[in-house]
């Protein structure tokens, strides 16, 4: 009689095996009046991804991004940003999310009258972190080494570039430091040399922290630079999805317009 065994346990998954999933977009739809700016739009983003969206001007870009960060409410739809429904989260509850996710504004929205150092001090304020206590200092210039620029940190934002002041805020976002990263078309304005200096840090920030990215673009050159994968927004919708190359290749004329 052979012996009784239990079946072979399933093997758990390792860490290699999962794709943890950061964010999820879920359908959600938004209208302004008849304007049906997002319809049934969707998207999932990994961690240590970074995903650029795609969409020519008055897509809906900065409507879904407004979305994610709960600054506007979608008619329809789920969105869920680091295991938490947007939607159900009160203040104090997104404030705290908002810590774990850095936002890139196109504008930068540098204080003016701050100091760089004050600047980066701000969102370390906000959010109190009783375990960051004391490290403020080293924790700024931890943030202006990773974007190249230590010796900034007494100047005014007025005494900088427009590409300091990109990096200037990249670093302020760096500085909690974020899980997810949100840029807003963060090439835009930028001189060529400059633009491709910004997407190298993009890259060099996720490989260094390991943050997820949710780039807004249309410098084709940001994209091919920086995405992983790539959604273009259109019509409200996901209208395509994929790798740089494999939407390059794809002949449909509202795809193939990007690539032109
Ligand atoms: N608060 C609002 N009230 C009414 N309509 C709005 C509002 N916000 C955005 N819209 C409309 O939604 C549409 C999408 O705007 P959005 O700013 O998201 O476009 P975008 O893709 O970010 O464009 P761009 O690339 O030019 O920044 C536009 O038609 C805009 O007029």
């Amino acid at each position: 009689m052979s012996p009784v065994t239990s079946p072979a346990p399933a093997a758990p998954p390792t860490p290699a095996s999962v794709i943890e999933v950061v964010l999820t977009v879920a359908g959600i739809s938004k209208s302004f009046g008849e304007n049906h700016v997002l319809q049934d739009f969707s998207l999932t983003l990994h961690r240590g991804e970074n995903m650029v969206v795609l969409g020519k001007s008055g897509s809906g870009k900065s409507v879904l991004v407004k979305c994610i960060i709960g600054l506007l409410a979608p008619d329809a739809g789920t969105i869920t940003v680091l295991g938490q429904y947007v939607a159900t989260l009160d203040h104090t509850a997104l404030d705290a999310l908002r810590a774990k996710v850095g936002f890139l504004f196109q504008s930068n929205a540098l204080y003016d009258s701050m100091t760089v150092r004050e600047n980066l001090l701000f969102p370390l304020r906000r959010h109190w972190l009783a375990d960051r206590r004391g490290q403020e200092d080293q924790l700024v210039r931890q943030a202006l080494d990773d974007v190249g620029l230590p010796q900034t940190i007494d100047q005014l934002p007025a005494e900088l570039s427009g590409g300091q002041r990109k990096r200037i805020a990249l670093a302020r976002t760096l500085i909690l430091p974020p899980e997810i990263i949100l840029y807003d078309e963060p090439t835009t304005g930028l001189d060529p040399v400059t633009a491709r200096e910004i997407d190298q840090l993009i890259r060099h920030v996720q490989q260094k922290y390991h943050a997820s990215a949710l780039i807004i673009s249309h410098d084709m050159n940001c994209v091919r630079l920086t995405a992983d994968r790539v959604i273009l927004l259109a019509e409200g919708r996901c209208y395509a999805e994929g790798t740089y190359d494999e939407l390059a290749q794809n002949p449909d004329p509202t795809v193939h317009a990007f690539f032109a």
